[in-house]
Parts: C-alpha cells; structure tokens; sequence
C-alpha cells in the first residue's frame, strides 16, 4: 500500500470538490483530489451542462413554430440524435476545464479512484493511503430511483442516462415535476415528443406558487400535460410500453424518466470509521465542518442543503478560506439565488411572499410588476412574466421572478440582499433602456412611488418649495 502525507485531500472532482482544488493548490497547500467517475461531476456529465444543452436547441425548435411578429412559422424538422450530438459537444468545450490534466497543471495530485475512509484521519483510495490535515467531502448526489413497487424492474431513464438516447421517445412519461422534470418535459415536448408529467404533490413545489403558476400554464399550454397531486403507487410494462399507476388513474407511455428528487452519495465513504455524523446529508456546522469530525468538511450536494452548482462552488470558496488561510467562514443561505431554466424562466432569491410575511407580518410589502410594463418585452412579443419584490424596513429579503431572462434579472437582487443594500440602490442605478432589467429598477420605484407621490408631507413641502423658489 502506497502512502501520502498531505495538507488537504479532497473526495470527488465535481463543481465542489474542484472549487477547493483549485483554489487550496493555487494558494500553495498540497492538495490531493479523489475521484472515481469522470472529471467535472453531475453538472458537466449527467446535469446542468447537458440540460441547458437540449433545452437550447429545443428553444431554437419553438422559436421556428411560434406565429407572432410578422413572420410565418414552420414546423421545424428535429434530428434527435443530432440534437444529442450537440450537448455532447458542448461538454466537450466545456471538460478541458474541468480535466485531469488541467488540475495536475495547478499543482493538483490527481487519483481517479474511490475515496473512503480508513480512520479519522486517513482516507484509502485504490491502492494508496493518504492521511491529510484536512478533508473535504464533495461526493454530490445521484438521482433517486425510490422504492416504488415495480419501478426498478422496469426500464427507466435517470438524468445519467436520458442524454445518450439517439432515438426521440414518441411518449416521455416523467415521474416528479421538480426543476428536472419540468425542464427535461418542455425541452423533449418542443423537440416533438408527447410528454406527461406525473407529481405527487405540486409542480414547482419548491417555488412561489404564484410564479409557478405562470410557468407551469405557458408549459401546459405547448401541450405538456402535468398531472398534480398524484403519488406514484406502481410502475409496470416493458421497454416501449410502460404504464405508471397512481391514486387518480393511469398514465401509459414508451419512455420513463425518473426525476424524484436525489439520493447523497455517502454511503460508500464509512463515514464511522472517520466518527463522522449524518443523517440526511452530511452534518455539518456553519462553517461546514462535519459534526464528529472537525478536520473534515463537506461541501455541494453532499452537505446536504441546497443542491445547485453555484452552491458547490460558494462552499468551496468557503472551504478554501477555511483550510488554506485558517480563517473561520461563515455559511449564509438568504442570499443564494436559484433558476428553473423553462421557458419563461422561473427565478427566485431569499424569502418567497409566503416565507417574508410569516417573518416580516406588517412590515413587509409586497411589490408587483408585470413584463408587459417594460418596453423591451412589448418589442418582443414576449409580455408572460412577473417581478415580484418583497421588502422590510427599506431593504429587499427576497425577489421572484417567473419571465424571459428571469435567471439574468434576479442577479442584481442577489447582489442587493447578499450585500443588504437598500431600495435606494436600485432606483439610484441608471440602466440602459430598452432592457428587461428596468423591470427590476421600476420595482424599486413602485417601492416609493406611494411614499413620494401619495403623501400630503411631500406635496405640502414642494408647494412651499415652489412659492419661495426664484
Ligand atoms: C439534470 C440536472 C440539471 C441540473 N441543472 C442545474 C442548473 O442548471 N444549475 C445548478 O446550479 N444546478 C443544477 N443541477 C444541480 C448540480 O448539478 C449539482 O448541485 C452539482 O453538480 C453539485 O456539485 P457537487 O460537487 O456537490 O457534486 P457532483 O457534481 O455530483 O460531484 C461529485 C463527484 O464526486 C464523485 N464521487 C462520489 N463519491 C466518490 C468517492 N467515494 N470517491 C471518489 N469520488 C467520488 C462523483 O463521481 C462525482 O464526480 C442540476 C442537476 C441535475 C441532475
Ligand atoms: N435549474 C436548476 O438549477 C436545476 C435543474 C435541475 C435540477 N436541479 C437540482 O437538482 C435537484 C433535484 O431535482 P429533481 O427535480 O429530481 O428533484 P425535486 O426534489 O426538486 O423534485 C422531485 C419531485 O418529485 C415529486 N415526487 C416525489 N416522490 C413522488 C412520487 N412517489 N410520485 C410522484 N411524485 C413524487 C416531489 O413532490 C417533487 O416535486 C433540485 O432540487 C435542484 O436542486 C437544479
């Protein structure tokens, strides 16, 4: 058995583990990084890059049929499996980054093995035993296939395999209408497939109903039938004719694809050996330190809290402050955006209505604004959507968008919230004109346009200001 002595060893080359690589190698700590897939983890392989892959060329499809703005539509004609040809493209650009050969560039100790624990401090990966300072779990999560009676029996597509299929399914059954199964049954209906969605509770659950809502009609209306409130009770049929059965009725199809949530990939670590806690996730303190522990830490999907890769990356960075420079980070939660990238886009960060009025009552207010008051969506042809704001005390505590480039306005509330700016802030920035982003900034406005406009104080003082001004 082979040994190494290091500062840091990191399990799993994903969004988070390669995060504290780079950022531990480049500050001149020695880092070892374990993984035993491929390099670049979900996001790049199974996840985020593959899915907004497909749902771009299943946009340029919709664009070519809808009527509107003087130009005649026409059906277009969809190669499948060239579709599939370009999101392997894509992960193609996108993997140097994310590669061995890159991380070994930075100064990286590379082994494509899986990592698990020895003792509290030693983790064995292959052949070789590393004993380190430090630990960092970022193992992620795997979709979860539940124990639904007849389920694993039947032939079914999870996100690590629906992007190797070259033949369209004619009838894509999706069990979960999460952000998967929402983003993966636009993107297949406008490539041509009839697509049924089928949620045990509500669709978009996770997000403000009110928002949802708006998505979840324009998604229905392209001819997605989403079917709420119906748990899967059992799965049966075979390769090309598989029928799922629910407590309303049930749902018959060629393909099935699984999107009900994800399972943490811990169990493999033997995480007792380590003395290491957990539960539904890793448990970890807020400064991401596993409870039983502390020399380890646990970042992304594995952690056990938000599951998206802008996640990974910012507990990464946290991770690097932690062990590289040993200042103590703290993890915060209210400031993390999050988008469900349909067509309108749905997006949201901080508190929903329903979260800010159970913690502000009184104090909070609630602002509406409708795409169809910005000039940019009118030249569009495109008025579906809603910014909704909600402030306490002057200051924005959450903002949901549902809207084209709902995932590009909701930065500036991020940016607003993380750094608890004010109202002030945005109706102080000039934005270019015409831009969907003056969404936000009218906003700001309708914020204090009561105040400024409602008001007698105000009047009274401009009167007095008028009859003695020169
Ligand atoms: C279909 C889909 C679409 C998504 N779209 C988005 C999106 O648009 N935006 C967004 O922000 N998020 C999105 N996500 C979520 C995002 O992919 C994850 O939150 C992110 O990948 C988590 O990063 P991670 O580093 O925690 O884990 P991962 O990316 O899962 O990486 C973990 C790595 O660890 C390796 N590993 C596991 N166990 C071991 C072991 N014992 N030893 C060695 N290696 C090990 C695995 O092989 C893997 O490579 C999407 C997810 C899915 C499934
Ligand atoms: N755009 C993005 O950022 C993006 C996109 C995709 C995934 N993700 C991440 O991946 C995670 C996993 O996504 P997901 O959509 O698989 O999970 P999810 O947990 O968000 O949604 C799963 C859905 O399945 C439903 N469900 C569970 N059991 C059921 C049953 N027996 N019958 C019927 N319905 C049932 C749940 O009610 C839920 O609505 C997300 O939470 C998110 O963090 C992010």
């Amino acid at each position: 058995m082979r040994r190494i002595e290091t500062d840091v060893c990191i399990i799993g080359a994903g969004s988070g583990g390669l995060s504290v690589a780079a950022g531990c190698a480049q500050m001149g700590a020695r880092t070892v990084l374990l993984e035993s897939g491929l390099m670049g983890g979900d996001c790049l392989n199974y996840g985020c890059v593959p899915s907004k892959s497909l749902l771009a060329a299943a946009h340029r499809a919709q664009t070519m049929r809808e009527p509107g703005l003087g130009i005649a539509p026409v059906e277009p004609q969809v190669d499948y499996a060239a579709v599939m040809d370009h999101v392997r493209q894509v992960i193609a650009a996108i993997a140097p980054i994310d590669s061995q050969q890159r991380f070994e560039g930075l100064g990286v100790h590379v082994i494509r093995e899986h990592g698990r624990f020895v003792s509290p401090t030693e983790v064995q990966a292959g052949n070789t035993v590393i004993a380190a300072r430090r630990f960092v779990i970022a193992t992620g999560s795997s979709p979860l296939v539940p124990d639904i009676d007849g389920l694993k029996d039947v032939p079914h597509l999870t996100n690590e395999t629906l992007f190797d299929l070259r033949e369209r399914p004619r009838h894509l059954l999706i069990a979960g209408g999460g952000p998967i199964g929402l983003e993966m049954a636009q993107a297949h209906r406008r490539l041509g497939c009839d697509v049924t969605v089928i949620e045990g509770a509500q669709a978009l659950g996770k997000d403000d109903p009110e928002a949802a809502a708006i998505v979840l009609d324009a998604v229905r209306a392209e001819g997605v039938r989403i079917v709420e409130g119906a748990p899967i009770r059992r799965v049966r049929g075979h390769a090309g004719d598989i029928t799922v059965e629910t407590e309303k009725a049930s749902f018959s199809g060629t393909h099935l694809l699984v999107a009900l949530g994800r399972s943490l990939n811990i169990d493999g670590l033997d995480l007792h050996l380590a003395g290491i806690a957990h539960d539904r996730g890793i448990e970890v303190d807020d400064r991401l330190r596993a409870r039983g522990n502390r020399r380890v830490y646990a970042v992304g999907d594995a952690a056990g809290r938000m599951q998206f890769t802008h996640v990974a990356g910012y507990h990464g960075g946290l991770a690097v402050r932690e062990i590289a420079l040993g200042l103590p980070a703290r993890v915060r939660q209210d400031h993390i955006p999050w988008v469900t990238y349909t067509d309108p886009e749905l997006a949201q960060v901080g508190l929903t209505e329903a979260q800010a009025r159970d913690r502000h009552g009184d104090r909070l207010t609630v602002i509406r604004v409708p795409y169809a008051d910005s000039d940019r969506a009118q030249a569009s042809g495109d008025t579906r959507g809603l910014v909704k704001v909600m402030v306490a005390r002057g200051k924005p505590v959450g903002a949901t968008i549902a809207g084209a480039q709902a995932g590009e306005l909701i930065g500036m509330w991020a940016m607003a919230i993380a750094d608890g700016r004010r109202m002030t802030a945005l109706t102080g920035t000039v934005l270019p004109y015409p831009t969907l982003s003056e969404l936000n900034k009218k906003a700001a406005g309708a914020y204090f346009s009561p105040k400024l406009f409602d008001s007698p104080i105000v009047k009274r003082v401009v009167g007095l200001v008028q009859r003695y001004l020169p």
